[in-house]
């Protein structure tokens, strides 16, 4: 049975947890994501702890935002803990995206659009002006045009920038939530089940799954969702 393309996000407080949220997930999903939380306590040495023996590729979520020299040397710095993914931030503009494509070459970066927890109105009230979906989008084509090889935006604008991009890009959704779950702090949400049929390539989901009684079970239970959505 092939694993699921989910990344499981491990915001847990400490490394005994997420290690175990992983050991539950990883028969069921492709990859473990790693955010600021986890890797701001715990450095570089998460990254093995989280990785276990089995070898599930590890998502790196730093959403790196800074000038281009400094994310250069943030990049290089982590690249060589062979994240299969590492995020920037779009709206650091080509020249900083560039950098982190140069600086880790064998790491996929993924430019993030806008944050899955602003609404219309929040995007609007930081000078974003108009429909979520355009600016999305627009950053979108600046990221690719950088060199980005993935993009991460709501599952709510993954068709619309699909559209933009072509198939060569991976589009990866945070902001998911089973039909009937808390969006909690997310705004932009959909569920796994349109987030695959508009054309995701990795779904990033963490409460859902490591809030729940069994993670194992929870990631097994939405798994199986995705299967049934691709065999039709
Ligand atoms: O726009 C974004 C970018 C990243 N995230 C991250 O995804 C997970 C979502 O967790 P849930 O518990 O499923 O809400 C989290 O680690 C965020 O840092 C995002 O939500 N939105």
């Amino acid at each position: 049975m092939t694993s699921a393309p989910i990344a499981v996000a491990l915001d847990a407080p400490d490394l005994e947890t997420a290690a175990r949220w992983a050991a539950l997930v990883t028969p069921h999903v492709s990859t473990v994501k790693v955010g600021l939380e986890l890797y701001l306590r715990y450095g570089p040495d998460v990254i093995a702890s989280v990785r276990g023996a089995t070898g599930v590729q590890v998502f790196l979520d730093l959403k790196l935002h800074d000038i281009p020299n400094t994310v250069s040397g943030a990049a290089r710095a982590v690249a060589r803990l062979k994240p299969a993914i590492l995020t920037v931030h779009a709206a650091g503009g080509r020249t900083m995206i560039q950098a982190a494509v140069d600086a880790a070459p064998h790491t996929r970066i993924a430019a993030v659009t806008a944050l899955t927890s602003l609404s219309e109105a929040d995007l609007e009230r930081i000078g974003v002006r108009g429909p979520a979906g355009d600016a999305v989008r627009r950053l979108a084509v600046e990221a690719v045009g950088a060199g980005a090889q993935a993009l991460v935006c709501s599952p709510r604008e993954v068709a619309a920038v699909r559209a933009e991009v072509g198939p060569e890009i991976m589009l990866i959704t945070p902001g998911v939530r089973p039909p009937g779950a808390a969006a909690q702090d997310q705004a932009r949400v959909a569920t796994p089940e349109r987030a695959v049929a508009d054309g995701a390539d990795l779904l990033v989901i963490g409460r859902p799954i490591t809030g729940a009684a069994d993670p194992g079970a929870a990631a097994a239970a939405i798994a199986a969702t995705l299967r049934r959505v691709v065999s039709g």
